[in-house]
């Protein structure tokens, strides 16, 4: 069904570059929607509008990467009003999870028209804050942390893989001591991920199949080692769908991760540093938007 009205938010610091306003004007402009749009100043200017418009708009459209739409995202939860995605980022990892189209006009268009259905997703907490995707430590962590921003706006995704090659070789084997739904685990690995969506920000591959954001879970993958073999057999995992000691895999609703030191972890798109991480699940904390039928 077509929105009665619709509040942009856009960060006009986003990856890509591109007439958005014109976009959003000529798709919107001979239908009945009643729309504002707020051009953000400052990163703070994310959270605080969207808190504001709760309850004041039938959905809240954001366009913006990862970053943007974690901000919305944490304004929102646990209320009435929905979420809906222009992807404008570099990686846009959120929107591919949700199978929005890439292209700003299509994603409008899907909203404008009325193409889409309300799904309540999952979203998670870290000490104390919210997050959609997932917590990085290790090498992924590493990677995100090393990539140079230049490199990055420029070439998006591949900046990492060319940090990846560099970090998978200083890889460093970390004692993990977990205790995941009650139960202590420890185990070595150079990077651990306990993630809410399939996809862990690197291309399109997921490491474990089946993983869903609106699944009830999160999910604990770790890396046991990252020499160019065990990388190989990890992308088997991924690809082929073959068991390998490679990666191992646990699903919960809460999570403790106990380190050694102090260590850096990357909480969605920002990092963070704690020795302890309290993890859990927060089940159907978020509406979005998202295609009511499946993308070809
Ligand atoms: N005027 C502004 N309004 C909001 N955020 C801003 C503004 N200027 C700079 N920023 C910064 O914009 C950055 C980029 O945001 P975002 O994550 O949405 O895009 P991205 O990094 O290109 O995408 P992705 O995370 O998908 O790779 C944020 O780190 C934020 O601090």
């Amino acid at each position: 069904m077509q929105p009665k009205n619709i509040h942009f938010i856009i960060n006009p610091a986003s990856g890509k570059e591109e007439p958005i306003l014109s976009y959003i004007n000529n798709a919107i402009k001979d239908t009945k929607i009643a729309w504002q749009v707020t051009v953000t100043t400052h990163e703070d200017d994310i959270y605080n509008t969207a808190k504001k418009l709760i309850g004041k708009t039938d959905i809240v459209v954001v366009y913006g990467g990862d970053g943007s739409i974690t901000k919305v995202a944490r304004a929102l939860q646990g209320t009435p009003t929905p979420m809906g995605i222009i992807p404008g980022g570099t990686a846009n990892v959120m929107s591919k999870e949700l199978g929005i189209p890439q292209d700003a006009k299509e994603a409008i268009d899907l909203i404008v028209k009325g193409k889409f259905k309300v799904a309540e997703m999952d979203m998670g907490e870290a000490n104390g804050d919210s997050f959609l995707l997932r917590i990085n430590l290790g090498i992924m962590a590493d990677m995100i942390i090393n990539a140079d921003p230049a490199l990055k706006s420029k070439i998006g995704q591949v900046a990492y893989g060319i940090t990846a090659a560099k970090t998978a070789a200083a890889a460093e084997q970390v004692s993990y001591n977990m205790t995941i739904d009650g139960k202590v685990i420890t185990e070595e690995g150079v990077s651990l991920t306990v993630t809410n969506a399939g996809n862990m920000g690197f291309g399109n591959a997921s490491l474990v199949e089946g993983i869903s954001i609106f699944d009830g879970w999160l999910d604990v993958v770790l890396l046991t080692s990252a020499d160019p073999l065990s990388l190989l057999q990890a992308a088997g995992t991924a690809f082929l769908n073959i068991d390998t000691d490679v990666v191992k895999h646990w699903r919960a609703k809460e999570v403790t991760i106990r380190l050694n030191k102090p260590t850096s972890y990357i909480c969605d798109d920002c990092e963070e540093k704690a020795q302890k991480i309290e993890i859990k699940l927060l089940p159907k904390a978020l509406k979005v938007l998202v295609p009511s039928e499946k993308n070809k």
